[in-house]
């Protein structure tokens, strides 16, 4: 049974204006699904859609084959954690008490997360390379070390399916690819499930060359024009059609790690 199964999705603003419809995919045990699609298109809109927080206008979202609607918040953060795009850092927690956050589900209500759920929340900085840094506060990482947190706070919530909007937007390239690294482990070692909405063609390259089973939707005019693996959807006519540029994909030596080269815009 899929993870989570979108059936026939359709979301409007304002009830005049759709920003997409006719929508459907599902998201098996250790699949990446990245929904790739120019500025405005809707990747965020639908994530929302996916998190709970935008109702359909259309439609359905299963989770393990059960209405989403069905799930009170607490057995939701079960199921599913989230990784948003940009975060503010308002209060000077400690780095480990953010992390322990993800916890928060699992904990007892009103009670304070006991030493089984910091330890959790060490391992989760762990696997994201930032061990040492559980005492240092929040408010004073860079950006790229603050996603690396927002990374391991999903971890720590163990959840099968990972949601992540734009997860290296403003990283440099170290982060990009630690990043990227994180979520091939996750995904192809951990058998855990992702949704990820990039602007980074060649992430989902990055992901197939790893043996990472990856999808790509590419999102155009308010629908999945096409899905598939990387190497049958991000190909120089999807992404002429789709972006407006001429490419082309190149490879190693033997084929075996693609990359998609972009060439010129097309005017
Ligand atoms: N809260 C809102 N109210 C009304 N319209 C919105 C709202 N949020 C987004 N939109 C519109 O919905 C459309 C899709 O926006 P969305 O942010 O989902 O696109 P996106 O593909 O994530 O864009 P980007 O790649 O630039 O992040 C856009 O036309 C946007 O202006």
């Amino acid at each position: 049974m899929a993870l989570i199964e979108i059936k026939d999705a359709a979301f409007s603003y304002d009830g005049k204006r759709t920003i997409f419809e006719h929508i459907n995919f599902r998201v098996e045990e250790g699949e990446i699904f990245c929904i790739i699609g120019p500025n405005g298109c809707g990747k965020s809109t639908l994530i929302d859609c996916v998190l709970g927080l935008n109702k359909l206008k259309n439609g359905q979202i299963l989770i393990g084959g059960r209405p989403m609607e069905s799930f009170k918040p607490r057995e939701l953060a079960e199921h599913v954690a989230y990784v948003p795009q940009g975060h503010k850092t308002t209060f000077a927690y400690t780095v480990l008490d953010v992390v322990t956050m993800g916890r928060t589900y699992a904990a007892r209500m009103f009670a304070p997360p006991g030493e089984k759920e910091r330890e959790i929340a060490r391992d989760a900085l762990k696997q994201v390379g930032l061990e040492g840094f559980e005492e240092r506060e929040y408010t004073k990482l860079s950006g790229g070390e603050l996603q690396l947190v927002i990374i391991a706070r999903a971890i720590a919530q163990q959840s099968r399916l990972l949601i992540m909007d734009e997860p290296t937007a403003h990283l440099d390239f170290t982060h990009e690819l630690t990043v990227m690294e994180i979520i091939a482990r996750l995904v192809r070692d951990k058998k855990i499930s992702i949704i990820m909405a990039t602007h980074f063609l060649n992430q989902a390259y990055y992901l197939e060359n790893a043996g990472v089973n990856t999808k790509v939707a590419l999102v155009n005019d308010g629908n999945f024009a096409q899905v598939g693996t990387p190497s049958q959807v991000l190909n120089t006519e999807n992404l002429e059609r789709t972006f407006n540029i001429i490419t082309e994909i190149v490879s190693n030596g033997s084929g075996e790690r693609k990359y998609i080269l972009p060439l010129r815009n097309k005017r």
